[in-house]
């Protein structure tokens, strides 16, 4: 474990959706959940702890459906845990999660504006940096457009590229690469490297080779609990095995 400060806490993280059978099963439990509970609950963290240190690369993995979104989503405050406790201790460029509250009515550069300035950018940084943001987004007149309009390689580019921009400690980056092309793939890649070797980063990806190229330590998430976290080498194969089994 690394000396430097700690950035990430989760202790004891646990998540459970509500899940109701029929439409109205919502309101009956706004009116009467006091007295019964008209949803069924889904279980997709359990009892997930773990602490990344300042400038470490953490790599997560696991199955479809294993809760690394859920995860990720906990710790940037997009949804609540059920149980548990985490601390972030920095800000946070959330690299996707933020694609998803993008209003498509808006256009890509009054989403930037937003967004950027939603992440921690004064008025002014967000003037400084807006056409650096356009240019690293990279998709032209479209960028004046409203964003409904776009396909999630564009929302993809966008999000991205405010990530750039914000001066975050850290780094959460979900699946990013797998909706840009192989271009914008490639740039990306490059600053997430760049990024990794000063700030802390937290990075969800399908593709091991990237994964063990990239980080320092890999958590592998299992049915909403950490399976194993350590050396990357180590538990990627360990989860290279599993899968194939
Ligand atoms: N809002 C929701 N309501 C109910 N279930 C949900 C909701 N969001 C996610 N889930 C379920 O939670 C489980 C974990 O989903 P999550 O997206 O965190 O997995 P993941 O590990 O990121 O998967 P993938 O690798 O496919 O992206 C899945 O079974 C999913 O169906």
């Amino acid at each position: 474990m690394s000396s430097n400060p700690v950035m990430i806490t989760a202790q004891g993280l646990a998540k459970a959706f509500q899940l109701y059978a029929h439409q109205n099963d919502q309101l009956k439990q706004i009116l009467f959940g006091s007295w019964q509970r008209y949803y069924r609950e889904k279980w997709v963290l359990n009892d997930v702890t773990f602490e990344i240190s300042q400038g470490e690369c953490v790599g997560l993995i696991g199955r479809n459906g294993a809760g690394k979104t859920t995860l990720l989503q906990v710790l940037c405050g997009i949804t609540r845990p059920t149980r548990g406790q985490f601390y972030v201790g920095g800000r946070i460029a959330p690299i996707l999660a933020l694609g998803s509250a993008f209003d498509g009515l808006l256009t890509g550069r009054e989403n930037a504006r937003i967004g950027a300035a939603i992440l921690g950018l004064s008025r002014r940084e967000v003037d400084a940096c807006i056409e650096d943001i356009k240019s690293f987004a990279d998709i032209g007149a479209a960028f004046e457009e409203p964003m409904r309009t776009y396909s999630s390689g564009m929302v993809a580019r966008v999000a991205f590229a405010i990530c750039v921009f914000v001066k975050a400690d850290i780094l959460i980056v979900d699946e990013a690469l797998s909706v840009g092309d192989e271009t914008f793939q490639k740039k990306c890649e490059a600053y997430i490297a760049d990024f990794a070797k000063t700030g802390t980063s937290l990075i969800v990806s399908h593709s091991l080779d990237f994964i063990c190229e990239l980080c320092t330590r890999v958590i592998w998430l299992e049915n909403g609990v950490v399976k194993a976290d350590g050396d990357p080498a180590e538990v990627v194969a360990a989860y290279r095995q599993a899968m194939a089994a």
